[in-house]
């Protein structure tokens, strides 16, 4: 319905547009080929809209590996040979990032455009946070940090029985609330049960908050102010009422990161408390939006396959007999060090092949001046200052010449003969250097893929030590993404699927009973 909104608008302003430039944008010789569709300022959006990939898999067939297509009134020029990613990457001065990022991200989390020469400067320090405290060895505290809180969710609730639930709910409900204590830190445990049930209440009216305004991306990402989108401005402003500086600084084990930024936006001038809440929410944001979805394919493929469950069991044994800490029984918290989660091939070729089947994010850069781009074949490409160049690694990533069989859940897609990850993949007789892309690449690479990964490892490894779990109906169709966000990262699926799992019985010596 709001989609349909979406593009009564775009239609109405498309013509009125129209009839104000009637001038349309002409091919110069050395520029790549034009494609601008025939609805005026919208260009071929509806039809890329659609399907990306389809109309991007079509237009590679008639236009080559480089084209520009009008959508939306912007002009974009898409690379599609995956050789010459690095080309575009190598381009960082010209091609740039920033600016598209945070211009969007002030627009839809409403902190200030730290593009502005006002924040510019302090704002340099505060994104090199991200890989001082995402990445090396203070991944260690972070990693603990998530097992514990993972773990105080999991066993919170004395299950007996079996429960049933939707996957997606349940991967939501204790992935978000692990993330969000493991970043944003806790109150003191509860001692009294009404505070406790308070508690539990406030944190589903923030899930309930982050899963409204997350749903809205799309129409966010088209142009559509938050301010016109009233439930999402709403949902996004409750979100920030919880991550004001005062409320966060009342709160126990405050992650590294969150901490640092805490510290520079209160040195930085011109920004006051609102806006600094709300770059809390973009933090918030980039924490779990991609997470929650890729946690939650990893988990129904693995239960879905029994090769996949089996492998995944036996490489937890595996682990569990070779720890320092060996739990003694089922329902014991586990401890893992990031070496042993590293060590994890098994589950890390399930991940990865569920971030391949469901990853549909596309790398964008701006052209701050006019130049000249060299392709891997050495054929040029004139570009013009304010265009957009995309790539979009899910053609990489549902080729057939890359991946045998791509839209099929391979377990072990990304493990060698010797069952250590698999880096060997070739096109057209050539290895290549981008063969999965789920956490961008180059200057907008994430910097959270370390720590996603070890967090959705932790995840699965829980699941298999303290539940028995299973699909309700195993013989249904597999699940599809929801294509609507396509460009926004993970895919969600279309719709939720039916689970029954239950407290593992007690175990001898860390060996699980499958
Ligand atoms: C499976 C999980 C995840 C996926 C697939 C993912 C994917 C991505 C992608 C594709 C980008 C680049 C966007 C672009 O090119 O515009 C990105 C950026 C980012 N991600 Fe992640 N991400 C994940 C988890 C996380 C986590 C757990 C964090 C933790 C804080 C995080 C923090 C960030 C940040 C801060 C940025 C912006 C980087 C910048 O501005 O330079 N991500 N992520």
């Amino acid at each position: 319905m709001a989609w349909f909104t979406v593009y009564v608008l775009a239609i109405f302003f498309s013509i009125l547009l129209s009839w104000l430039f009637r001038v349309s944008r002409k091919r110069k010789p050395g520029e790549p080929p034009l494609v601008i569709g025939w609805i005026p300022f919208l260009g071929v959006a509806l039809n890329y809209g659609r399907n990306p990939l389809a109309f991007l898999r079509l237009a590679q067939k008639k236009y080559g590996v480089i084209f520009t297509c009008k959508i939306a009134g912007k002009y974009i020029t898409f690379i599609t040979d995956p050789f010459s990613y690095s080309a575009v990457f190598r381009q960082g001065k010209i091609l740039d990032f920033q600016k598209f990022a945070i211009g969007f991200s002030s627009k839809v989390f409403g902190h200030p455009d730290f593009t502005d020469p006002m924040y510019s400067s302090s704002y340099k320090d505060i994104h090199s946070i991200f890989r001082q405290t995402l990445q090396g060895p203070v991944l260690q505290q972070l990693t603990t940090s998530m097992m514990e809180n993972t773990q105080i969710i999991m066993l919170r609730n004395n299950l007996s029985g079996w429960t049933k639930e939707g996957l997606q709910r349940f991967t939501i409900r204790i992935m978000f609330e692990a993330g969000y204590m493991t970043f944003f830190g806790r109150e003191e445990q509860a001692i009294a049960e009404e505070d406790s049930a308070a508690k539990s209440l406030l944190m589903q009216k923030i899930i309930d908050d982050f899963l409204v305004f997350d749903k809205a991306f799309p129409e966010m990402a088209a142009g559509i102010p938050i301010h016109v989108l009233l439930r999402t401005f709403r949902a996004r402003e409750a979100l920030a009422e919880m991550l004001y500086h005062t409320c966060l600084k009342r709160n126990q084990h405050l992650s590294a990161l969150i901490e640092r930024r805490i510290h520079a936006f209160d040195q930085m001038s011109h920004i006051d408390e609102l806006g600094k809440a709300r770059a809390n929410v973009s933090m918030l944001w980039a924490s779990q939006a991609n997470t929650l979805p890729a946690a939650f394919w990893s988990l129904y493929y693995m239960l879905r396959s029994p090769e996949a469950l089996k492998a995944a069991q036996n490489e937890v044994d595996r682990m569990l007999r070779e720890s320092d800490h060996k739990p003694v029984m089922a329902g014991s918290p586990l401890i893992l060090s990031k070496e042993q989660l590293d060590g994890m091939s098994i589950l890390g070729s399930i991940i990865e092949e569920a971030l391949r089947l469901s990853s549909a994010s596309i790398m964008i850069r701006v052209a701050n001046d006019d130049f000249t781009l060299t392709l891997d074949s050495g054929m040029t490409a004139n570009i013009r200052k304010g265009d957009y160049i995309a790539l979009c690694p899910q053609m990489i990533h549902m080729d057939p010449e890359i991946y045998e069989n791509p839209a099929e859940f391979k377990f072990d897609r990304y493990l060698d003969e010797n069952g250590q990850k698999k880096t060997d993949f070739f096109k057209n007789g050539r290895k290549l250097k981008q063969f999965l892309i789920p956490f961008g690449s180059g200057a907008s690479e994430c910097p959270g893929r370390f720590f996603a990964m070890c967090e959705i490892k932790q995840f699965l490894t829980l699941v298999l030590w303290h539940y028995e779990m299973e699909l309700e109906d195993v013989a249904c169709a597999p699940l599809t993404t929801d294509s609507t966000r396509a460009g926004l990262g993970i895919l969600p699926p279309k719709q939720d699927v039916q689970i029954r799992f239950r407290i593992r019985a007690c175990t001898d010596g860390g060996e699980t009973s499958h």
